[in-house]
């Protein structure tokens, strides 16, 4: 994800739905979007699950993604991502440190914090060597109770005091992408925009990269 040589300023990251009740279903939306534009990463991030669910969703997903050149990573777990040897893990502020997760993932492997609206928290991220921080919930958003608002400007300050990339994320629909690119995210992490838009996934994805293009 951080590694290319040439990237567009701002990149979508997808967020799965928190429950997938047909993994043939969507694992063809899932194809249908990562065929309709640049997707930079997926994120598997199912709630309320047992681990043989996720692992058999990463099975399934994951080929997906890598047949499309996009990094697939798991929400929460170190462990699990390791065991599905995924590209990487989403952390949040109470999902475990990011050395011990790095203990277990190696370098290779790619670990994002959420940050919520802190750069506090984000500098904490940075200096445990977190491959991106996540800032949100921008907007409101339904997928998710959310208690931090963040702001524009936190965008913009991290892009100019650090190398690391920044994650966008909470609500974020097209009209607000290339608002939030121009403020400095490298990434908008986008769910129900995507899978709820009415259009379908496919004309959700050219809808975001257009609006990040614009
Ligand atoms: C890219 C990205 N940013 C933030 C989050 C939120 O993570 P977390 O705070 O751990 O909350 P849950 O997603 O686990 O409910 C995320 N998943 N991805
Ligand atoms: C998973 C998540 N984390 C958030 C945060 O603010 O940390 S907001 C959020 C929900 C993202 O889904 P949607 O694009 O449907 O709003
Ligand atoms: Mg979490």
């Amino acid at each position: 994800m951080s590694d290319d040589t040439f990237l567009p300023p701002c990149q979508l990251y997808l967020i799965t739905p928190p429950a997938i009740p047909d993994l043939e279903a969507f694992g063809k939306d899932l194809e249908a979007a990562l065929s309709a534009g640049p997707v930079a990463c997926v994120q598997l991030r199912l709630k309320d699950v047992d681990d043989a669910t996720i692992l058999d969703a990463a099975a399934h997903l994951m080929p997906i993604c890598h047949d499309h050149e996009v990094a697939f990573l798991i929400n929460d777990r170190a462990d699990l991502a390791l065991a599905a040897d995924a590209d990487g893990v989403h952390l949040g502020q109470g999902d475990g440190t990011v050395e011990s997760a790095r203990k277990m993932l190696g370098m290779d492997r790619e670990i994002g914090v959420t940050c919520h609206d802190s750069m506090h928290l984000a500098y904490e991220a940075g200096d445990a060597g977190a491959n991106y921080v996540a800032f949100g919930a921008f907007f409101d958003t339904d997928t998710k109770q959310t208690e931090h608002r963040a702001d524009l400007e936190l965008l913009t300050t991290w892009d100019e005091v650090t190398e690391i990339p920044c994650v966008a994320i909470g609500g974020i629909k097209p009209e607000h992408a290339k608002t939030l690119s121009d403020a400095g995210a490298h990434f908008i992490a986008v769910c129900s925009g995507v899978w709820g838009h009415p259009k379908g996934p496919a004309a959700a994805v050219k809808e975001y990269v257009a609006a990040l293009e614009g």
